[in-house]
């Protein structure tokens, strides 16, 4: 039976140091490259959730020798076999990143998860994987689950891939291409979003020692040999949305630390975006530090380069002192859950008028009062919900285990939160 988590109401300012775990977009790249490349490779302070965990499930099934050493992870590389079964869970980047790899072994490759993972959209992975000479067999569905009949080698060349509907489905071709016999000469049939996280992609490719070069229509992946690389995993700046918004809620101080000085994790954006809405946001040598002036200003932005924030800066919109337009974010009703209806259902219940556009949501605050909401399964939502909570008495959210997604002692860490008048939550 599903859980109810009464979320902490918080009339007081906060005033908290909060670390934060690995992030999950990272983990997952070392965890593919160290795969593939041609020596063991040391992933230092992955994030250990059940995303991350899966994708390492999800190669050992394949071969690859994945041991736990201290906190860190170090990875084998092996000949990649079939047959196999993995599970992704409700994880886009397992769903995205290890069809392409999967193809790489000698042997069928079974690919399923959650019945959500079943309706999240795949069908340019899937097309550009048949159009490189990969045999998948989905049934004509275009989703899990669906089988990869891999042959120990791909041919790769020149394709075109639509990534409308995920980010992902260009860093899954692109992180396995150099191992393709031709590579990869990737062409974008049209937009894609959450291009951070395809910068990310590159960025980590680079380091393994491929060549990668942007083209007019997308990317090109030579040929040849990933380096072995030891890694060590930023923070997850994502994640530090919902901690960093309760510095705004509250009218109060949250500093995170070990903030990167530059990254390709879209969170990074926070900064601006949370300033836009009327904090000050200042890095010092103790992290980013995000203090709440007691206002919160609505927000009118373009996130689709940043979609996995929405659900956080959707509530702090509830919250605001006007009304906010959230745009380029169709793809998010392809996420966890529809986000986009999610959201329009979770605000109103807490008093807030929602609009759904096309690509986003328009919020307008009302006077707002208790609800229990629905968690969809989605992390992010649970983040919102906890979010909302701060402000109004009586926020209870259905379903709160879906932490477990990118960071399971999210509740531990929003009361350490809480407790903290000053120096490190935990
Ligand atoms: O490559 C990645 O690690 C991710 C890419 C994005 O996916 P979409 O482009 O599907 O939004 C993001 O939302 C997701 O949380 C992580
Ligand atoms: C969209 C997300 O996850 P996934 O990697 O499963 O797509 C997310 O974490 O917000």
């Amino acid at each position: 039976m599903s859980q109810v988590w009464t979320t902490p109401h918080r009339p007081t300012p906060v005033d908290a140091v909060v670390p934060l775990p690995g992030s999950k977009s990272i983990t997952a790249r070392a965890l593919v490259l160290a795969a593939l490349a041609d020596g063991p490779s040391r992933v230092v302070r992955p994030l250990r959730a059940r995303d991350t965990d899966l994708m390492a499930a999800g190669l050992r099934a394949l071969g690859v020798g994945i041991a736990e050493d201290g906190a860190d992870w170090l990875v084998t590389p092996a000949r990649l076999r079939g047959p196999a079964e993995v599970d992704a869970g409700l994880a886009g980047t397992v769903l995205r990143f290890l069809p392409p790899v999967a193809a790489l072994a000698d042997g069928p490759v079974r690919l399923d998860g959650d019945p959500r993972l079943r309706e999240r959209p795949n069908a340019g992975l899937i097309a550009a994987l048949r159009d490189l000479g990969v045999e998948v067999d989905d049934g004509g569905r275009g989703r899990a689950p669906f089988t990869v009949h891999g042959t120990g080698a791909v041919r790769g060349g020149a394709v075109t891939v639509d990534a409308s509907e995920s980010s992902q489905i260009v860093s899954g071709l692109l992180l396995a291409a150099a191992r393709f016999t031709d590579g990869i000469d990737l062409a974008l049939a049209g937009g894609v979003p959450s291009m951070p996280h395809v910068e990310m992609t590159v960025a980590a490719l680079r380091e393994h020692g491929a060549d990668v070069v942007a083209t007019d229509r997308g990317w090109r992946v030579a040929p040849g040999p990933l380096a072995a690389l030891d890694r060590v995993v930023e923070p997850d700046l994502s994640n530090a949305a919902p901690f960093l918004a309760a510095a705004l809620v509250t009218g109060g101080r949250v500093t995170v630390p070990d903030w990167p000085a530059a990254t390709t994790q879209p969170g990074a954006q926070l900064d601006a975006l949370l300033g836009a809405m009327g904090a000050e946001v200042e890095r010092t040598p103790d992290g980013l530090r995000v203090t709440g002036t007691g206002r919160i200003a609505p927000l009118v932005a373009d996130l689709g380069d940043v979609g996995e924030l929405t659900p956080v800066l959707a509530a702090l919109c509830a919250l605001a002192d006007g009304p906010s337009r959230l745009t380029g974010i169709a793809h998010l009703r392809g996420h966890e859950t529809d986000r986009i209806q999610a959201l329009d259902e979770v605000l109103t219940a807490v008093g807030a008028r929602v609009r759904q556009l096309p690509d986003g949501l328009e919020v307008e605050p009302g006077p707002l009062r208790a609800a229990l909401l629905d968690s969809y399964a989605d992390h992010r939502m649970v983040h919102a919900a906890a979010v909302l909570g701060l402000a109004v008495d009586g926020v209870r959210v259905s379903g709160p285990e879906a932490v477990t997604k990118t960071l399971p002692d999210f509740r531990e860490r929003w009361a350490g939160m809480l407790a903290a008048t000053a120096g490190v939550a935990s």
